[in-house]
């Protein structure tokens, strides 16, 4: 288990890292997301002491990191993944990493073998690809056989094999019963991979839930129901007090209702249905959704004033909200400017 407590960092003027109270539980995998410079590497880094905090606290199973004896037997971590001394082979990298830390010289071949890197344990770690990289980076986590596993962007560089590889680790990891912190860009792969969400913008702690409720709070969730009798679907649904938006497309969209109502309702009054679907915004629309305002460095150059690029949701990197944590717009007002019955 990781615990922070008011964590906060503080370069200069510059705010990186703002009151951060969450903790990491095992038997899970806990995505760690935020918009660039967020402050999640910072976060990370005073994870491991590797940055003292300006105020707050950090425990790891109970103690500080500078508190653990042989710390890569409590907390394993990938973070920068070139942090290595390129001159040496895998084998060797690894060897003073578990000399250093007792660990039994045993471990440096099952890791190895755990990432794919045997064949090239004798080869010096500088001529290696980034993904390689990444790979020996994760072997040095899982050196220690730490119940508690972290890990900074561990897809980048690597292929889709390797990330399905890594996809797998980690869910094994957290079935064993253990910690896993993962950051990522990656909003599909993370979608895949985190059973809970902690999620920062500006240092701040944005929010701090399962996936599944992250989704179903920041993104809209409607039935979409596409007909040949639209006209006589629309009133049927109109008697019945059903809501109903017009989308564009032609297609109907009921917010909040059930699929097997509406498929009811239709057969009752013999209409012939070509869709009828539930429809659940991703995580990356959830994402942009909430973090819309805490984004700290803005693309404008290719997206002209005057041909916003619009999602249902709203033209994402637009400061939609007064003050970055102001609370996002409530459900029933998203798709307000859409014709409504
Ligand atoms: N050593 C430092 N000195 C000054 N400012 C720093 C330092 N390290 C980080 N920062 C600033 O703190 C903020 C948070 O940076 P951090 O790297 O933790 O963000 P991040 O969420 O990991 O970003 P990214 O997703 O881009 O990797 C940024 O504004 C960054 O410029």
């Amino acid at each position: 288990m990781i615990e922070l407590e008011g964590l906060t960092k503080r370069y200069g003027e510059k705010l990186a890292v703002n009151n951060l109270t969450f903790t990491v539980r095992p038997g899970m995998v806990t995505g760690f997301l935020g918009p660039n410079g967020a402050g999640k590497s910072t976060t990370m880094r005073m994870m491991l002491g590797l940055d003292r905090p300006t105020a707050g606290d950090v425990r790891i199973d109970g103690r500080h990191y500078d508190h653990l004896k042989d710390p890569l037997r409590y907390i394993g971590a990938l973070l920068d993944a070139k942090a290595m001394h390129g001159g040496r082979s895998a084998f060797n990298h690894l060897l003073c990493l578990a000399q250093s830390n007792g660990i039994p010289s045993r471990r440096v071949a099952e890791v190895l073998d755990t990432v794919g890197l045997t064949a090239v344990a004798r080869k010096k770690a500088k001529g290696f690809s980034l993904g390689m990289g990444q790979r020996l980076g994760i072997a040095g986590a899982l050196l220690g056989d730490p119940r508690i596993l972290m890990f900074d962007e561990p897809v980048n560089g690597l292929d889709p094999e390797g990330i399905h590889w890594i996809r797998n680790l980690m869910k094994s990891l957290a079935a064993q019963g253990r910690t896993v912190f993962v950051s990522s860009h990656l909003m599909s792969e993370m979608a895949l991979t985190a059973d809970h969400l902690v999620v920062i913008g500006q240092g701040r702690l944005l929010a701090d839930t399962s996936m599944a409720d992250f989704i179903e709070r920041n993104s809209r969730s409607y039935i979409r129901i596409r007909s040949p009798q639209r006209e006589r679907l629309l009133d049927v649904l109109h008697e019945e007090g059903v809501t109903v938006i017009e989308s564009g497309s032609g297609a109907l969209e009921v917010d909040g209702g059930k699929a097997e109502q509406i498929g009811e309702l239709a057969a009752q009054h013999q209409i012939v249905l070509h869709e009828l679907s539930p429809q659940q915004a991703s995580l990356e629309e959830a994402f942009m959704q909430l973090t819309a305002g805490a984004v700290e460095y803005h693309a404008h150059a290719d997206t002209p004033l005057d041909a916003p690029y619009e999602t249902p949701y709203g033209t994402p990197f637009e400061n939609r909200y007064e003050t970055p944590f102001e609370t996002p717009p409530q459900r029933q007002h998203w798709g307000e400017d859409w014709k409504r019955r």
